[in-house]
């Protein structure tokens, strides 16, 4: 495997990984071993890979999508049926009024949603789903006649995804050769229940704002989750840092391809191994409407999240102090300030 700190060497495409052998019934551990062994080598480089065999069927990702279109298509007054509370707890429901500033606004746009004087500005608009058992980050539901299964399928596809997310953090511990306690203590921290299924739809950007191709739709951020699982349509526009050359390389929909990031906290748990992916979305395509949906598995709010000693004896260092998701979440919504 890449010995850690390693000089990398500048890439130019999002590498790509077959979990298949995570996925399939038969699991061949000797397969799955050179599965975790790619991971670990392609992942390492920049914490993106692009994943194929992650086992979530085209037809249900057909649906998500047309799920979130109907959404989004909905008039603004039925979407603000299910409102984002003001504060940064419950993270739930719809934001259509630009007011997350995850990482910098820099597009603003006219959105036509609404009727004369309440016309607002927004660069994005997004609904946030996610366990119904979650008390704290409790659902915002529209009422069901507004959108009529709606709930159902957004509750079925949040623990389709969280099957996709454990294989590949099955395939995470095996790649990082942690010892049994260790992987049954990673696997514990992460029950599913603080998992958020997001559904983004970046509307179209104005002809007269094209000639600026590095129109940023969402700014260069990490995520704070373990890893985050990102499926998007045909338009592209998610790029990835790529830390050798300091350049941002394209995350280009392909497929049967979701992208998986490495977040912070995975970072902290793999003593640095994996980075945490920065990544960011700019305008392509002519600055057609783009949709796409994030689920991020961070670990349970209240498990301490720390190196493993495993690693911490390969690398000689521990490079982070235990935290909890709980407190880092407090943390960083203090120091930017998302929710004013
Ligand atoms: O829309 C995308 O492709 C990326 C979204 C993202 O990075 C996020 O919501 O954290
Ligand atoms: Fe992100």
């Amino acid at each position: 495997m890449a010995v850690h700190g390693a000089k990398a060497k500048a890439i130019h495409e999002v590498p790509i990984v077959d979990i298949s052998p995570f996925t399939s019934s038969d699991g061949d551990f000797e397969l799955q071993k050179g599965t975790a062994q790619d991971l670990a080598e392609k992942g390492h480089i920049n914490g993106c890979i692009g994943i194929t065999g992650h086992g979530v069927s085209p037809e249900l990702l057909a649906e998500a999508f047309a799920v979130a279109k109907k959404l989004f298509d909905l008039p603004y007054k039925e979407k603000m049926k299910a409102p984002h509370p003001d504060g940064p707890t419950p993270h739930r429901g719809y934001s259509g009024t630009g007011r997350e500033r995850a990482a910098a606004k820099t597009e603003a746009e006219t959105w036509d949603g609404l009727d004369g004087e309440e016309k607002i500005t927004d660069y994005k608009e997004s609904y946030e789903i996610g366990s119904e058992e979650n008390k704290i980050q409790y659902n915002i539901w529209l009422p069901e006649e507004v959108f009529p299964g709606f709930r159902e399928f957004t509750t079925k596809f949040y623990w389709e995804l969280n099957k996709t997310a454990m294989f590949i953090l099955d395939a995470l511990i095996l790649s990082l050769e942690f010892t049994e306690d260790e992987a049954n203590n990673v696997r514990a921290l992460h029950s599913g229940h603080d998992n958020q299924l997001r559904l983004l739809h970046y509307p179209p950007i104005e002809s007269g704002r094209l000639e600026d191709q590095y129109a940023s739709r969402l700014g260069a951020h990490t995520d704070w989750s373990a890893f985050t699982l990102l499926f998007q349509d045909t338009h592209g526009g998610l790029q990835f840092l790529d830390r050798a050359s300091g350049e941002f390389i394209d995350a280009v929909p392909k497929e049967g391809v979701l992208y998986m990031n490495i977040g912070d906290m995975f970072q902290r748990i793999s003593n640095g191994y994996y980075p945490s992916a920065l990544h960011r979305v700019v305008v392509k395509d002519s600055g057609a409407a783009r949709y796409s949906i994030p689920y991020f598995v961070p670990p349970d709010s209240h498990g301490i999240i720390e190196p493993q000693p495993s690693r911490v004896a390969k690398d000689g260092k521990q490079m982070y102090e235990p935290v909890t998701f709980a407190e880092y979440s407090e943390q960083m919504f203090r120091t930017i300030n998302v929710y004013d």
